[in-house]
């Protein structure tokens, strides 16, 4: 049974951090405005985002000398909002909360991430509308696999980890505005090394659950992952030569 019927009260908006500077791509330009097809990783990333009929508000984090978003024609529509993002993914998604209400949930979703399905966001929405207390992220069962490297950094294996409970966690990762900016907040504050959502709201004694997506949720991080989502795009019906 849809539990979306529990949004009647409140709204459902996004985040979308899009203020990285993508290290790990090797790329002139940040990974987000590198193009599959004719359009950017953000364009296919805020497409789902705006055509899931939920979603009341996106607030796209920009880099604070972000001189691209302006020139997309998504940047017009009437549902998307700007800020500017910090030194971490975290302070980007900080900034993105300060401008939400505080009863509202809101979906945090990498821009990184463009190959999300409607149908997995509905499994996370209507799966955390039903534990109304701890929130929700979408993640992935780990099937390789997994070793512990020995901490010399010399890259040994110093033990293989049991996978049966181990999920990598991706995104949107869905809680509500208040808890999530407040969690957020002290841990920042307290320095902790914070690199999704879940993360803040553990440390505040909450147990996210942890909602199985598919695995080509994937998150552009690597030159490699380029031609990937592509693909997946394409299977996806999505890509736009
Ligand atoms: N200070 C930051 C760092 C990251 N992000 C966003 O968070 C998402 C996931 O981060 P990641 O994949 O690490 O992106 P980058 O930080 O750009 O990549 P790298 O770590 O390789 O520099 C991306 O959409 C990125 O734009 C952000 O908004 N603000
Ligand atoms: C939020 C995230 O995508 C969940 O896996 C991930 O933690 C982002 O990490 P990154 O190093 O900022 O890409």
């Amino acid at each position: 049974m849809s539990m979306i019927k529990n949004l009647e009260k409140t709204k459902l908006m996004a985040i979308v951090p899009a203020a990285g500077i993508g290290t790990r791509m090797n790329s002139p330009i940040a990974k987000q405005y590198i193009k599959l097809g004719s359009l950017t990783v953000l364009e296919y990333t805020l497409d789902k985002l705006l055509t899931f009929p939920l979603i009341e508000k996106i607030i796209v984090v920009l880099h604070p000398n972000d001189s691209y978003f302006q020139n997309l024609s998504v940047s017009n529509h009437k549902k998307i909002h700007i800020t500017y993002g910090g030194e971490n993914r975290s302070d980007s998604v900080l900034a993105g909360l300060k401008l939400l209400d505080n009863h509202d949930w809101v979906l945090v979703h990498d821009a990184a991430r463009p190959c999300i399905l409607h149908s997995d966001i509905n499994k996370l929405v209507n799966q955390v509308l039903i534990d109304e207390q701890n929130g929700g992220i979408l993640a992935t069962k780990v099937t390789d696999t997994i070793k512990r490297s020995s901490i010399d950094k010399n890259n040994y294996i110093a033990e293989t980890c049991d996978r049966s409970l181990l999920w990598a966690a991706a995104t949107p990762q869905m809680f509500k505005v208040q808890e999530l900016r407040d969690n957020l907040s002290r841990a920042i504050t307290l320095g902790l090394t914070i690199t999704d959502e879940a993360s803040a709201m553990e440390l505040a004694g909450k147990f996210p659950k942890l909602i199985e997506c598919r695995r080509d949720n994937i998150k552009i991080t690597r030159q490699e992952d380029l031609a990937l989502a592509a693909f997946f795009l394409k299977e996806q019906g999505y890509y736009q030569e």
